[in-house]
């Protein structure tokens, strides 16, 4: 095949969808750069291109060799399928090439290198990366390498008893919220990762507690810290959360003071630029920080992290709260997951175990000796959320699991768990699935109690701030997340039919009042990020505005803003459940799609049902599209991290 074959070849799968006309720019700028071009490195060159574009910070080219179509997840769910024998024809050209051949053909190329360089392309085994996807991995590991370093040897005596005194209640056994804390004061990095209701927060607070003791002690003096979560909505629901567990704590003065009880964006705290990427924080101008603490972690892309590794002092610890078991990030790299590899079983080597033993009174039994993230990092594990009783959380932990037969016994199981059904939809126009999105009242609200306090529009001016949260507030209390963006059980197809259910008569895309909508670009002039949501109002006026919760510590509430500055908004009825992570509803409604396809994953299911808060309902018109679901993790066939400090891959 030559390179013009090959180009042809890529305009191709362009057409079935499987390639994007980036992968194609990227293949022809490798032949502008070297005319010599060999046909497998513009593969190579156009296949990390497609990786990047769907959330893979590398080209796996063991993997490309073993399994092809999952690899590249080709064909993926949302574009025309094209037969099975095309399908197996088209990859089969991928047979022919051992990874001996791959690496052979680009080690050939003047546009890649193993290492530092101005290459295109980096070789890191058999990984192939774009130069800047390596560097950021390399700052991930070199920043986070230096802070894994232990700090301390010892704790002083008055840690001791402080220590006992914050979870001298705790009876679970072992205590991994005490595990947490004590493993974080070792050194300058942790994550502390757990489903929900584990209790990250209240970890949280009390390790800051103990930090700021420990710094008063050792420096005499005040710590600045910093708290950030990665959308404004996760930042908004942390302060709450943090709010919260410090109401349940006792603790003096002059600490409850230097806990910070407001988060920002990630964004906002490196200081965003207008049209660039590059922050205002970076290593040559970095945060004013002793601790920065982001929550929601595995919201967090690789470029994002790195830019935030950047930023911190050498001397600044980070701490990373997240569910490890949540989807990743849209963009580019599966930053928690990878951190988090192995972090069930605890893995903690001879040192680690003697300092817990030492400052947690904790005897964990040896589980080999994990890698040197492991050692800083803790997974609770007990949700105080959800109780034994609670569909919900046993749901979420059977999924994880991967147990398709306990996820259907409890799903049939309408007697026990009552917070949890499955209503298996004949079509698209299934009764049931409006009867549900309408709902006013009852343990599973649709959006009828929405609807209802919309109607509830004051006649006092001064009342408008408070009608306009409640509208917000019920409009939280239930929400219709998809795997999918387009088709009949798409974002886009459910929010056109939900739309007509529930204000009839309106034009899809049209402004009018009870319009629920979604940010779908950072607009940081007016302070209002991706993925953010507003409801559009009559004002007290009677004008249309907007009407979105105040992320600002300054002002009211709630925010009211011309819909004609808001040229990227979605309707948002429905939502995918990648934009709902960092958010709960009490009532959440899980839409699968007729057909298996690669998006379909554990990960996704699992994160749609902790989204629930109360009520869970799975809308799935095929059992076995739920079942494979279920049963397939983007964990098998992630592209693990391959640098020295991370947990090598268990697959
Ligand atoms: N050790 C404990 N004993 C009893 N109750 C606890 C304990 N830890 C946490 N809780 C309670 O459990 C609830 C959830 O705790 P918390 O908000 O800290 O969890 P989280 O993991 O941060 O939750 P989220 O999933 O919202 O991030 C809170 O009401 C908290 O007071």
């Amino acid at each position: 095949m030559n390179r013009q074959s090959v180009l042809d070849r890529i305009e191709h799968w362009i057409t079935l969808g499987w390639l994007s006309r980036l992968d194609r720019a990227f293949a022809g700028f490798l032949i502008d750069q070297e005319p010599t071009a060999t046909e497998s490195l513009l593969w190579a060159g156009a296949l990390v291109s497609h990786q990047l574009g769907r959330g893979e910070v590398c080209l796996d080219l063991e993997k490309l060799c073993v399994n092809p179509g999952a690899t590249l997840a080709i064909p993926s769910d949302e574009v025309r399928r094209a037969a099975d024998e095309e399908i197996d024809r088209e990859l089969a050209l991928f047979n022919t090439h051992t990874l001996a051949d791959w690496l052979q053909a680009l080690a050939q190329s003047t546009l890649v290198t193993t290492a530092e360089g101005n290459t295109p392309l980096v070789l890191h085994g058999p990984r192939l990366y774009l130069r800047r996807y390596w560097q950021y991995q390399q700052i991930l590991d070199h920043e986070i390498g230096l802070r894994l370093r232990p700090v301390r040897d010892n704790l002083p005596a008055a840690l001791h008893a402080s220590l006992s005194e914050l979870f001298g209640r705790n009876t679970e056994q072992p205590d991994w919220q005490k595990i947490a804390c004590v493993l974080a004061l070792r050194a300058r990095f942790a994550i502390i990762t757990g489903g929900p209701g584990t209790g990250k927060t209240t970890t949280l607070t009390k390790l800051l507690q103990l930090l700021i003791q420990l710094a008063a002690g050792e420096h005499q003096r005040k710590l600045s810290i910093l708290l950030a979560a990665p959308t404004g909505k996760a930042a908004a629901r942390v302060s709450e959360s943090i709010a919260q567990a410090l109401e349940h704590l006792a603790m003096p003065d002059p600490i409850r003071e230097q806990i910070p009880k407001k988060a920002t964006t990630l964004h906002r705290l490196l200081g965003s630029r207008p049209d660039s990427r590059r922050f205002q924080h970076h290593r040559h101008n970095p945060l004013l920080a002793d601790i920065v603490i982001v929550d929601e972690a595995s919201m967090i892309d690789l470029e994002m992290m790195a830019s935030l590794l950047d930023a911190l002092p050498a001397t600044a610890q980070l701490i990373l709260l997240g569910d490890k078991d949540q989807l990743a990030s849209v963009e580019a790299g599966s930053v928690m997951g990878d951190l988090c590899r192995g972090a069930e079983q605890a893995a903690y080597d001879q040192a680690t175990l003697r300092w817990l033993n030492q400052y947690a009174a904790t005897t964990l039994p040896a589980a080999g000796s994990g890698s040197a993230i492991n050692q800083q990092t803790v997974m609770l594990r007990h949700s105080h959320r959800f109780g034994a009783d609670s569909g919900i959380g046993r749901l979420a932990n059977a999924v994880n699991l991967g147990d398709a037969g306990l996820v259907q016994s409890l799903l049939a199981d309408k007697t026990r768990y009552s917070d949890v059904q499955h209503i298996p939809l004949s079509d698209a126009t299934d009764a049931r699935l409006k009867q549900l999105v309408t709902a006013e009242t009852g343990d599973a609200p649709g959006y009828g109690l929405y609807q209802r306090v919309i109607r509830q529009r004051p006649s006092k001016p001064n009342a408008y701030e408070q009608w306009g949260w409640d509208v917000l507030q019920a409009f939280d209390c239930f929400r219709v997340l998809c795997a999918l963006r387009r088709g009949d059980w798409g974002v886009e197809g459910l929010n056109q039919r939900l739309e007509q259910w529930l204000f009839p008569g309106k034009k899809p895309g049209l402004w009018y009042p009870g319009r629920p909508v979604m940010i779908t670009r950072n607009d940081y002039n007016l302070g209002l990020m991706n993925g953010d949501i507003g409801v559009a109002l009559l004002d007290a006026a009677g004008k249309l505005r907007v009407v979105f919760p105040n992320a600002e510590s300054s002002g009211g509430k709630i925010r009211w803003v011309s819909p004609m500055r808001l040229p990227d908004v979605e309707t948002a009825f429905a939502m995918t459940v990648h934009k709902s992570q960092g958010s709960e509803f009490q009532h959440v409604a899980l839409v699968l799609p007729e057909t298996r396809g690669p998006v379909l994953t554990r990960e996704l299911v699992y994160t749609g049902i902790t989204r629930a808060k109360s009520q869970f309902t799975l809308l799935a018109s095929r059992p076995d599209v739920f079942t494979q679901a279920i049963q397939s993790s983007i964990r098998q066939g992630a592209s693990a991290q391959n640098l020295s400090l991370f947990p090598k891959p268990t697959s």
